[in-house]
């Protein structure tokens, strides 16, 4: 079976409010980062599927007939974007010797590639041989949205492949994104890669990792948000390891035991969104005052304390939003929380010295800090010559 070569790349992400109350159906504001990961696909003639993925120290390969064996008679039963289909992913754990429930998330990395690899192949009743290779700028599992840009890359990648969307590069362009009706295709196969990795995503992270820029996301409804003010962040990671699904199980589980007193934090979330969307529109339709970065820095603060609220804190965030504090800036976590990073938000008038002197403190407590650009683009396929030097040094490894 001939299938075409690829490279793409998708960025991660920052929520800057509503995450877990995004998961209950509420609304989420979240931006790209300029961190990407980068995806390379390759033709083999090896009878093999091979996937290598060094962030996570995992280098695998199956014989095509292995694989094929897991398909259903028909393969024409098995991808539908809409669902997971859970007999198929009983049977991937099966393979990859994982029970239902694990926390092993290098195991899950493996089970959202063959799944969505056989789902996008099952339909041309043939499965290639292809050799998938992954590396990323972002950390993993620190609440950058590093898996729902591998699930991005994977989809864009496995069905531009199987010429379910156009290839896209000619020899002169470099760099292309397609349109409208591939995007969201893209973006409903790596809801499915994340619905592998997270159990109960909300879908907001892949939709930044499709789309880039900067999205309202509230119950499958995306809406860019076009007028909003040059914001400088600054990014710290804790480096405190914790896992987004075990997050969000746990936010569940308050709920389930104090629905009376949980259902308002978020509702109270959800308000935060809105009212921080609505002072960023008013930011761009007059100058922006002290007075706004007022509101954005209350905001910030309030929703933290929620956050606490929901159990989804950690002592090194606290840690994070008191050094800041003692800086006159305002922290709070991103992503799901329980370690992992958390965002600061800096003042036009927040001077040099201030953020590098910030920068030092969260140094010396022992985490990973520096100022973001936000707002970049989403999925991409690129030629070659317009990879990175770094992913590509990786890339000729494998
Ligand atoms: N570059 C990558 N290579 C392989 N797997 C990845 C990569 N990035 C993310 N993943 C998968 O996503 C998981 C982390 O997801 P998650 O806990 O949601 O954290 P986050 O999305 O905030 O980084 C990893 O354990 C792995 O399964
Ligand atoms: C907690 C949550 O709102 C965001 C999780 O982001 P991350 O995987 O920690 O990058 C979950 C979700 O929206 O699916
Ligand atoms: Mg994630």
């Amino acid at each position: 079976m001939h299938i075409k070569e690829c490279i793409m790349s998708a960025p991660g992400k920052a929520i800057l409010h509503g995450e877990h109350a995004v998961v209950h159906g509420n609304v989420a504001l979240a931006v790209s980062l300029n961190l990407r990961t980068y995806l390379q696909l390759q033709a083999t003639s090896t009878s093999k599927v091979c996937i290598n993925l060094p962030n996570i120290n995992t280098f695998l390969s199956w014989d095509v007939t292995e694989l094929k064996q897991l398909l259903p008679d028909s393969g024409a039963e098995l991808g539908n974007v809409n669902e997971l289909d859970a007999e198929l992913v009983r049977r991937l754990r099966d393979l990859v010797g994982v029970s239902n429930g694990t926390l092993d998330t290098r195991s899950m990395a493996i089970l959202a590639f063959l799944y969505i690899y056989l789902s996008v192949f099952a339909g041309s009743g043939e499965l290639p041989s292809l050799t998938v290779s992954v590396w990323s700028e972002l950390p993993t599992g620190a609440g950058l949205g590093s898996s729902a840009a591998y699930s991005v890359c994977l989809a864009a990648a496995l069905l531009s492949a199987s010429g379910t969307i156009p290839s896209l590069l000619s020899d002169q362009e470099s760099t292309a994104r397609w349109g409208e009706v591939e995007m969201e295709l893209i973006n409903r196969w790596a809801f499915q890669g994340e619905r592998i990795i997270h159990g109960n995503p909300s879908g907001v992270d892949n939709a930044v990792g499709t789309w880039g820029g900067i999205l309202r996301y509230h119950s499958g409804k995306i809406t860019p948000l076009s007028r909003v003010p040059m914001l400088r962040i600054l990014l710290t990671n804790t480096k405190v390891p914790r896992s987004t699904k075990v997050l969000v199980a746990g936010v569940k589980d308050k709920m389930n035991k104090f629905p009376s007193i949980i259902n308002p934090v978020l509702e109270s979330v959800n308000a935060v969104s809105c009212t921080c969307e609505q002072t960023l529109s008013e930011m761009t339709s007059d100058t922006p005052t002290p007075e706004h970065y007022n509101i954005l820095e209350e905001l910030i603060d309030i929703n933290q304390h929620h956050l606490n609220v929901m159990g989804v804190g950690h002592p090194a965030l606290d840690t994070l939003c008191r050094v800041t504090l003692a800086r006159g800036l305002h922290s709070k976590l991103t992503g799901a929380g329980g370690g992992g990073c958390g965002i600061t938000l800096l003042r036009p008038e927040t001077e040099c010295s201030v953020v590098q002197d910030t920068i030092q403190d969260l140094r010396d407590c022992g985490y990973d800090c520096w100022e973001t650009s936000i707002g970049a683009e989403g999925v991409q396929q690129h030629s070659p010559l317009a990879v990175k030097e770094e992913a590509l040094e990786v890339f000729a490894r494998y």
